[in-house]
Parts: C-alpha cells; structure tokens; sequence
C-alpha cells in the first residue's frame, strides 16, 4: 500500500465494514483522482470543452454538471484558462454538498466554513450573480486564499468575512435561505489524496472534531430562515462526525428535519446502525428516532465511485413563524439609503476590518494603507473617455471629488457595465465597493470584504481593483487587449513583465477613441477572458497585475 493509514483508523473501519472492508483498503492502492469545476460566471461547460486543450480528454463527474475529471499530468493550474478564473481545481466528491443544497439565483446563501473557497466559488455560480453569498472562515489566514478565489472566480455579490458562528447570530438570525456546513473535520477521506491530512489525524481527533462541529452546527441553526435548507458535510468516515452528529443535531433542535437524499450515482444511504447507542443525557426512544433519520443522509465511498470520499446531510427548517428580522423590512432600509444618499452606504468607524493580503504600492515602489491600515490592492487610472461616446484623457486627479463620483465617473467612462442586480456602493475608508442591496449593517463583524471591491480612491483618483477586473467581462471595458491564451505575451503578462504592443492591437468598444493618442486603463484578456488591468502609453503596456496574482 503506497499510503501508511493509522492503525486505529484501519481497525475501526475493519470493524464497521465487515465484508466491504476489503475492497475499501484495498481503493488505497487506486492512483488518486484530478478534478476541475468549470466556473459558470464565466463560461459554459460545453464552451470551455471546446476551448481548453485539455478539453477533449476529460470525463464529466456525475453528480455536478460542471465537474471534469482530468489527467494528473495535464496540470490545469498553471494554464492561463485557471489564471482568468475558468474553472476551480477540486476534488470530485467535494462537489456534492453544493449540488445538495439547492440554491436558485435570488437567495441568500451562507458558507460558513468556506476556506479556501472550492464550494463558496460553486455557490456563487448556482446564485449568477443574483441574491448574496455571505463567505466565512474563522482562521483568519485562511481568508485569504478564500478572498483571492471569489475574486479569481469573478463573484460579484459575495461578503467575505472573519467570524466565529456565533458572532453571525447577532447580524443575520434567520437571514439565510440556504446554508453551507462544511464542517473542519478529521479528514479520513483526503487519505489518499493528501499524505499530510495522515499525519494531522491524530491532532484533529475525531472527539475534538466533534466538539466542534456540534457548535458550529447549534449556531448555524439560528442563522437559517424557516423553510430554508443547511446542508452539513465532513470529508471524513467516522460516525461521531457524520450520523452522531446529525442525530444530536436532530435530537437539540425538534425544528429540523432531514430531508432525505436519492443514493444516486453509487451514493449511499447513512448508516443508523453506527450511531445507535445513545448519546447520554438523551433519552433512547427519542435517540432511536432521530438517528433513523440519518438514513437519509449520504456517504460517498471511494471504492464506490470515483472521488475520495464524503459525507453529506441535507436538512430542513420546518416552515413556522416567521424569521426574527422581517425580509422586506431589511430591503426597504437599504432601498432608502440608496435613494436618500445617492446609492452610498459610508462606513461605521465601529466596523472591523480584517481585509487585504500585503501588495505592493505599483506608484514609486511605496506601500500604501488606507486610513485603517488596509492596503489598496490596484493600480492607477490615468485614462478615459469624458462622457459617453468621447474619449479624452481624464484629469488624473479631481481635488475634492467624493469617492463615489470619482469610480461613477470611472464606470461611465472606462467601462459599459452590465448590473446583474441593484447594488449599493458602499465606502470604507478609501476603499470602493459595491454591495448587493438588502444588506444587513456588518458593524461589529471582521470583514475581509464587504462585497466586490471595485477599487480605491487615493488623492483624488480612482484606482481599479483586480477584482473588478475579473468581474468584468471583456466587452465591459472600453479598451482591450486580447491574445489567445498560449500566446507568449500572455505569460509575459502573467509573470509581470511590461508589454510592448502595436496601437492598432488596441481592441475599443468605442468607435472615437483613437488608437495612436490614447493612453490609460487596458484590460488584458485571454482568449477573450480577463486577467487583470494594463497601463497603456505610446505602445507600452505597464502591468498592474498584482504580486500574488502572478505565475511563478
Ligand atoms: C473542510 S474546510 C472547508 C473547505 C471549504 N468549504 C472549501 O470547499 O474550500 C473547514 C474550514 O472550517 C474552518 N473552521 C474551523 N472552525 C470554524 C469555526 N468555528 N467557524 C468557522 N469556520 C471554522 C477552517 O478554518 C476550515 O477552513
């Protein structure tokens, strides 16, 4: 056997799986599996088959419509298509819970353990851009990564924040149509993708595990509206951390149900018969009851189909009274302050900020903060047109001017911006942000984002972000730049080197502009996707791709 499992793991499952044990153990010695997601924000599945060269040679994953298997040699990651936010690496059977939940454009959706973001990206893709994504992690490095993949993935209605469960309950009580637990676990099923998850099993143990779970799950249930779907996952096997789980759950909290799941695709049912001696403090009828009704959860085995293994629980709030804080309430607010400030929401000097991974300053080589110690991840705008259908140069700095007017200015100008919904600008500091209407007040909570942060202002300009950069699309940006993607000015690009093009490469949605006078804001694509922002002067493009976006 190529991996070395922990022995009381080995015994335990030798125990639990009698005569499928076998054949279980012996799914250790299958090489691993490869699997990529397909970002619908961005591209069809069936467009992106026929455009990558990896394409042809993939298999679909039954269970998630955007879900390839690839060869392991085949390396995605370091394509270009990955750079420009077309698919996401991840494991096949990390695909289901979010196919499970069943999210319509329009809801509101919380993931609660999202770092670093593999099923936020997925969520985000079932909403298109209607409705909110709330993303949550609380290890606060960890939202990073999770910060960096909604932006790659081109999200545009998410909120990234830095919370224990419990802090959400005191903003978003029964906010939520649809949950995502994907709860820290001990990881049994990532044995053999990930040797090291082998090794940090015995300090993630199952009991410890379980502790938390248990918690994270009694605030989850507090977040959800009546009516609304949670759906808790683990990659684990042990029952402590699946059906035990789901059955205290049941047993706290009379106002769920499981709603039962189709064993499809060599799926299968939960396993009752291992969590049926009762928890104490609970009384055996009603215990039996409820882990019953974990034989409508699922387990995902990996000598049963083609993925490493999970396990995945949908349940339901049973609809009863209405949630705390009243829907339309909560829209007619925000409508409010969108009409009576101008679409501006300011920020709260008590909002925390816990935002923005170190980039380099790309004006003379300084870092620069904003007033709370945030970092502008962008660059500079120098261009534009001056109202719609001309295009003069921008004054570079407009003394006095409100944040809000500057990027408005920017919007009109520089871009032709198709609003997938009714979003709020919302200010923090020097930073500018769009947020999906409807928002609760994030004050008191550790925000990494507050929705899609379109750029900054700094002594009068207005700076684009890379997230508005792989927001948009390329048809979005008065001026482009495009090549196919295995083109050496792509890499050049993506390593961060400056580009040196022909005026007439310049790609205008707008028949005025001139191409030899212009200078300003290019957005550079990839076979027609964007990758970041370029600074286009007399055939030179400076590159604004930040430092942790490059490829090495
Ligand atoms: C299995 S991972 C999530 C993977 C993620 N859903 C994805 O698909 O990329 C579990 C996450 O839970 C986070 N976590 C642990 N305890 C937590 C808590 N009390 N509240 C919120 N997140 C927590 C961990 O930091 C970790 O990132």
């Amino acid at each position: 056997m190529t991996v070395s499992l922990p022995l009381l793991f080995v015994e335990r499952m030798k125990q639990l799986l009698k005569g499928d044990f076998d054949r279980f153990i012996a799914s250790y010695d299958e090489p691993r599996l490869y699997g990529l997601r397909v970002n619908p924000l961005k591209i069809t599945a069936g467009q992106w088959k026929e455009l990558s060269p990896i394409g042809h040679s993939t298999k679909s994953v039954p269970w998630a419509p955007e879900g390839f298997y690839y060869n392991g040699e085949d390396r995605p990651a370091r394509h270009p298509h990955y750079h420009a936010g077309l698919y996401y690496i991840q494991e096949p059977s990390a695909m289901a819970p979010v196919e499970l939940l069943d999210v319509q454009p329009g809801h509101r959706v919380l993931d609660l353990c999202a770092a670093p973001g593999g099923k936020s990206t997925q969520i985000a893709g079932k909403l298109q851009g209607k409705g909110v994504l709330v993303t949550n992690d609380n290890a606060r490095e960890r939202t990073k990564p999770l910060a960096k993949n909604i932006e790659l993935a081109g999200v545009r209605n998410a909120v990234v924040l830095n919370e224990e469960p419990a802090s959400l309950v005191t903003v978003f009580r029964g906010w939520f149509d649809r949950i995502l637990v994907d709860a820290p676990c001990s990881g049994e099923g990532m044995f053999r993708k990930d040797e090291a998850m082998v090794q940090s099993w015995e300090s993630h143990s199952v009991e410890r595990c379980s502790v938390m779970q248990h918690h994270i799950l009694r605030h989850a249930a507090e977040l959800l509206a009546p009516g609304g779907k949670l759906v808790y996952s683990t990659c684990t096997f042990a029952p402590e951390e699946n059906e035990r789980q789901i059955a205290k759950f049941l047993a706290d909290r009379p106002d769920f149900e499981v709603v039962p799941v189709d064993p499809n695709y060599g799926w299968t049912e939960g396993r009752p018969d291992w969590a049926d001696e009762t928890e104490p403090g609970y009384e055996a009828g009603e215990w039996q009851r409820n882990v019953a009704e974990t034989q409508g959860t699922v387990r995902l085995w990996p000598y049963l189909i083609h993925g490493e293994g999970h396990y995945a629980a949908v349940l339901r709030k049973k609809p009863g009274e209405a949630a705390p804080e009243n829907r339309d309430a909560v829209a007619e607010t925000a409508q409010a302050a969108w009409d009576i400030r101008g679409h501006i929401i300011t920020e709260n000097p008590d909002h925390r900020d816990a935002r923005f991974e170190p980039a380099p300053d790309q004006r003379g080589g300084k870092k620069r903060r904003d007033d709370r110690g945030g970092r502008l991840n962008a660059s500079v705008p120098r261009g534009g047109a001056k109202g719609k259908g001309a295009f003069k140069r921008l004054s570079t700095k407009e003394e006095g001017a409100a944040p809000e007017q500057l990027w408005e200015r920017f919007a009109s100008e520089q871009l032709l911006f198709q609003r997938q919904q009714e979003m709020q600008i919302y200010l923090f500091g020097s930073l500018v942000y769009l947020q999906p209407l409807g928002m609760p007040s994030l004050d008191g909570l550790k925000v990494v984002r507050s929705g899609w942060l379109i750029g900054g202002v700094d002594n009068g300009k207005f700076t684009p972000s890379q997230a508005l950069a792989m927001g948009l699309t390329q048809r979005e940006a008065s001026v482009s730049l495009n090549w196919p993607a295995e083109d050496p000015q792509v890499f050049r690009y993506l390593r961060g080197e400056t580009l040196f093009v022909e005026p007439d490469e310049l790609i205008t949605a707008d028949s005025s502009v001139q191409k030899d006078k212009f200078k300003g804001y290019v957005l550079i694509c990839a076979d027609g996707y964007p990758l970041g922002w370029g600074v286009y002067a007399a055939g030179m493009v400076k590159n604004k791709l930040p430092a942790g976006w490059r490829r090495m």
